[in-house]
């Protein structure tokens, strides 16, 4: 299949970037990531996650950081809300979108949201029915899809189960979590190939964490089976915190260098991402996590 002439990136560093921090991050730090990522062009960011801040102390300010947002003409902020009380929070901060987020493994469920695969589709169920009320639109996450931390390999099969129940439920897309980052190109193939035979392309993301160094040829193959949306996390903020040892998401600046090789169109100022990717990496005391940034910072040619 022919790639995409261009593709929307959902940026998660702000919420599955930040949720993993060590120690508190200021929120002025917050709202300037927010701010700097708006300005280098991306439109879609996951701004916070209406959880219980007592597992997710990162996001406890998530209300606080609706508030404060500058918020920019043409961007969708975003936050995940894993029942109705965390739906209420998220619509009465002033999300633009929220997401529920799932699993394909029954370990990783219980682990992450407390509860069995089956009872988490119910809890979705009111969060649904309110979103739809208030007007406001749904993605949906599956965990786990191409492996879990407890049980290993996940079969294809689950993971469509999930996706279709999500679909099924009214999320307009479903983002394919590689939670772990064990995926590779062979087992990315695999999957879709069983989760393309009854749902369109246009209705999955994926979201690969990248762990094993596997997330921008798993990416490549996504792009090649049509997706068209893909999560990724500036400077490769974060990890899982149910999910010990996974690195972050594949890092924004990575993957919009690689679709600019593709010609590939993204909307997205690559040097002023690098920048805001460089900012957040040293307000938390860290070097970049992007491959790209740090080649930069190195003198390295840019090649852009
Ligand atoms: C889902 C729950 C809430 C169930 O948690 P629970 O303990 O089963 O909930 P509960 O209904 O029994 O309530 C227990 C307490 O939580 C409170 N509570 C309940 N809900 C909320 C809420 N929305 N906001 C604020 N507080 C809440 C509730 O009020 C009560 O407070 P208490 O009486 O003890 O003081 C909990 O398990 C939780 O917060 N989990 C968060 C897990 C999480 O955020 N994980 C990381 C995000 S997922 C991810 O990163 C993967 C992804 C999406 O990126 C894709 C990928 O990479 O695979």
């Amino acid at each position: 299949m022919a790639l995409p002439t261009r593709v929307t990136l959902v940026e998660v560093g702000p919420r599955d970037g930040l949720q993993n921090e060590p120690g508190t991050i200021p929120l002025a730090a917050k709202l300037q990531l927010l701010d700097d990522l708006a300005d280098a062009g991306l439109r879609v960011i996951e701004a916070g996650s209406f959880v219980n801040p007592k597992w997710i102390p990162q996001m406890a300010d998530s209300d606080a950081v609706f508030a404060g947002l500058n918020r920019r003409p043409g961007v969708r902020y975003s936050a995940l809300t894993p029942n109705l009380r965390g739906f209420e929070r998220a619509l009465a901060a002033g999300a633009d979108e929220v997401a529920v987020f799932g699993a394909a493994s029954e370990s990783f469920s219980q682990r992450n949201i407390n509860c069995s695969i089956s009872d988490s589709l119910q809890r979705f169920e009111p969060v649904m029915a309110a979103a739809k009320s208030a007007g406001l639109p749904v993605r949906g996450y599956v965990s786990c899809v191409l492996g879990c931390p407890y049980e290993g390999e996940i079969a294809p099969g689950a993971v469509a189960q999930v996706t279709r129940a999500l679909l099924g439920m009214g999320c307009y897309e479903v983002s394919l979590g590689d939670t772990i980052g064990t995926g590779t190109p062979g087992s990315m193939r695999k999957l879709l190939e069983v989760i393309l035979a009854d749902t369109a392309p246009a209705q999955l993301a994926i979201h690969c964490h990248d762990t094993y160094g596997q997330a921008l040829a798993n990416i490549l193959v996504a792009l090649q089976h049509g997706i068209g949306t893909i999560d990724a996390s500036v400077a490769g903020l974060g990890g899982c915190p149910y999910a010990r040892g996974a690195s972050g998401n594949v890092a924004t600046e990575d993957v919009v260098y690689m679709l600019n090789g593709l010609d590939i169109g993204t909307g997205i100022n690559l040097p002023a991402l690098v920048a805001a990717g460089n900012r957040i990496s040293a307000a938390l005391g860290r070097t970049s996590g992007s491959k790209v940034a740090r080649a930069l910072a190195s003198g390295s040619h840019s090649g852009e």
